[in-house]
């Protein structure tokens, strides 16, 4: 497969800020393919919601494009919208509707709604849908959100901050049902603060900094590339290590004979954002980046 079949959202030499604002991105250029769960990671004010509403079609480009499968976001086209959906951080779930009655709103809009999948995704997440929303805590208001999200038939699935307010069981939950409901013709990008929470998730990630796209990964280039370790002492050949009470934990280049662990999402945001690991470690050769 070629890499244009593969990929979904083009974004090309996006400029983008808000009025009045400083300008937010510069440039920014990255695709983003098929059948792929991504981190969209940054630290506060870096960009990651304006980047997904972008996405969604809910913000116009100063400049240059943001495409999905040949149609500009903006435009808001039928098709498009049948086939995305954007979970924002703040929910706003009509609260004096029953869960079966909000179910059906997204029910009537999106052609490919998968009544069975939300069944599961509901029992998963013990919600009733005989369950008055207002009698819903928060948590369960943003995993009634998700159920959705994961069941409309969405090839694009954005969650902004999908894990705030969810209890520690529900996070669980929560990466079995998206490990188990992502289809090979889909992506699901989520923006989080809480790596934790995607570790062993994601098959990407993206590290916004200063409007700029400062790393797009495979986890599982970066994993060859790159040891992810643990030392009683940082080692010499450490590119970006943090000291503890008992030793050092470490990125290295890797070498012949040398492995190391999955990837650390905490101390990979902290190397890229030290400026010591930078750039584009996916499978195979893509557009030219900001
Ligand atoms: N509606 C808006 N009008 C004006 N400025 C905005 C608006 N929304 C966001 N901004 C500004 O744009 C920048 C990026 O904000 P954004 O919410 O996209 O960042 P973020 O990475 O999602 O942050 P956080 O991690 O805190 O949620 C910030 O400086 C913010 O103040």
């Amino acid at each position: 497969m070629t890499l244009k079949q593969k990929s979904m959202v083009l974004i090309q030499n996006l400029h983008f800020s808000y009025p009045k604002k400083p300008t937010l991105f510069k440039g920014l250029t990255m695709n983003l393919e098929k059948g792929k769960v991504i981190g969209l990671l940054g630290k506060n004010g870096a960009g990651k919601s304006t980047l997904m509403r972008l996405m969604a079609g809910l913000l116009k480009p100063n400049a240059g494009t943001v495409v999905f499968e040949g149609k500009h976001s903006f435009d808001r086209d039928p098709d498009f919208l049948d086939q995305m959906i954007f979970v924002s951080e703040q929910i706003s779930v009509p609260e004096f509707l029953k869960v079966k009655d909000y179910v059906g709103v997204y029910r009537d809009f999106y052609s490919r709604f998968d009544d069975v999948r939300l069944e599961n995704l509901l029992a998963e997440f013990q919600i009733s849908t005989e369950e008055k929303i207002s009698n819903m805590s928060y948590g369960q208001q943003k995993k009634l959100q998700l159920a959705i999200s994961l069941s409309v038939g969405a090839k694009l699935i954005l969650l902004d901050e999908p894990t705030n307010g969810l209890d520690i069981p529900s996070k669980s939950s929560f990466k079995k049902v998206v490990s188990a409901s992502l289809e090979e013709d889909q992506i699901l990008v989520i923006s989080t603060h809480q790596v934790q929470d995607i570790e062993h998730l994601i098959d990407q990630v993206i590290i916004l900094d200063e409007g700029k796209i400062k790393l797009h990964a495979d986890l599982e280039v970066l994993e060859e590339e790159f040891v992810f370790s643990q030392s009683g002492e940082m080692p010499a050949n450490a590119i970006y290590g943090e000291s503890h009470v008992l030793g050092a934990r470490f990125i290295a280049k890797s070498m012949i004979g040398i492995s190391g662990g999955s990837t650390d999402l905490e101390l990979l945001f902290h190397a890229v954002i030290a400026d010591k690991l930078n750039g584009n470690y996916l499978s195979h050769p893509k557009p030219q980046m900001s």
